[in-house]
């Protein structure tokens, strides 16, 4: 059974806006699935469905068989620990250390008592560390997250994903604010999650060379709808083209050069 399921999903803002239009995919437990597209085209607003902090206008979307447009109170909590978010601007509490921030991962496991007083296990402690270990991050661990550099800062936010033990990730244009260096260390840490714990990844990205290099699927959308779906090895420069729009002859040069390297 697929771990996630998009069937015919619609999003509209107000009026106007037609954000994502009747998308339909499955992903299957384990899949490293990148999402393209230029600015705009719905990638953040569908990652923003699956994990129901926005309601979808019509269509479903199930996780693990269970419709999530119809989730509510504790159903609602329980399916978010199962989803691990990963932004471009990290989302940490920077006044707070590293592990403090990693703890907050916890959070969802939580009534609202325990969060306040930040009451975490021995157990949870010990969990976090480990995690902030495998990451590289031991030696920040007391730091308060406001002096990290930016690829420490993604490394944090990945760390608080995996303490809710999640099934899958959704990376929202997770290095979009890294120099390359940074970039590639938060990448080969995604990929590195996804083939050691199996954790599902669905990662939005700007950059097709990127996507092309780390997904086993990429899934390109344009204007809210899906325009390309399968293989990396099978995208052709005229369907990047068309995903891309006027942005793709820059990306297209940059990946012959890449290539041609
Ligand atoms: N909260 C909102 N209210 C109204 N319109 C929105 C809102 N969020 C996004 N949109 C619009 O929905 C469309 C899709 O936006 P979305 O952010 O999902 O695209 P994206 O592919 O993630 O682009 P980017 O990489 O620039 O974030 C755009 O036209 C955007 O202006």
């Amino acid at each position: 059974m697929p771990l996630l399921e998009a069937d015919a999903v619609t999003k509209r803002y107000g009026t106007e806006t037609l954000a994502l239009n009747e998308i339909t995919f499955a992903v299957q437990p384990g899949e490293f699935v990148a999402i393209i597209g230029p600015s705009g085209a719905g990638k953040s607003t569908l990652l923003r469905c699956i994990n129901r902090l926005i309601d979808i206008t019509s269509g479903d979307i199930r996780f693990d068989g269970v419709s999530v447009p119809k989730l509510r109170g504790q159903a609602l909590r329980h399916h978010r620990t199962q989803i691990g978010m990963i932004f471009q601007h990290y989302n940490l509490v920077n006044r707070l250390s590293v592990l403090e921030n990693v703890l907050h991962g916890r959070l969802g496991y939580k009534n609202t008592i325990q969060g306040i007083l930040g009451l975490y296990s021995e157990q949870e402690k010990r969990e976090a560390v480990r995690i902030l270990e495998m990451l590289g991050l031991e030696e920040q661990m007391y730091k308060r997250c406001d002096q990290l550099s930016g690829g420490q800062k993604q490394r944090v936010g990945i760390a608080r994903a995996l303490v809710q033990q999640p099934r899958m990730l959704l990376c929202d244009e997770p290095i979009a604010s890294l120099d390359p260096s940074s970039a590639k260390i938060i990448m080969d840490t995604l990929r590195e999650i996804n083939r050691t714990l199996g954790i599902t990844v669905l990662v939005n990205l700007h950059q097709v060379d990127v996507a092309l290099h780390y997904a086993e699927r990429i899934i390109g959308i344009n204007r809210g709808k899906i325009l390309y779906d399968g293989v990396p090895q099978a995208l052709s420069n005229a369907q990047i083209y068309q995903i891309y729009g006027s942005e793709a002859g820059e990306l297209i040069l940059d990946l012959k050069e890449r290539y041609a390297a």
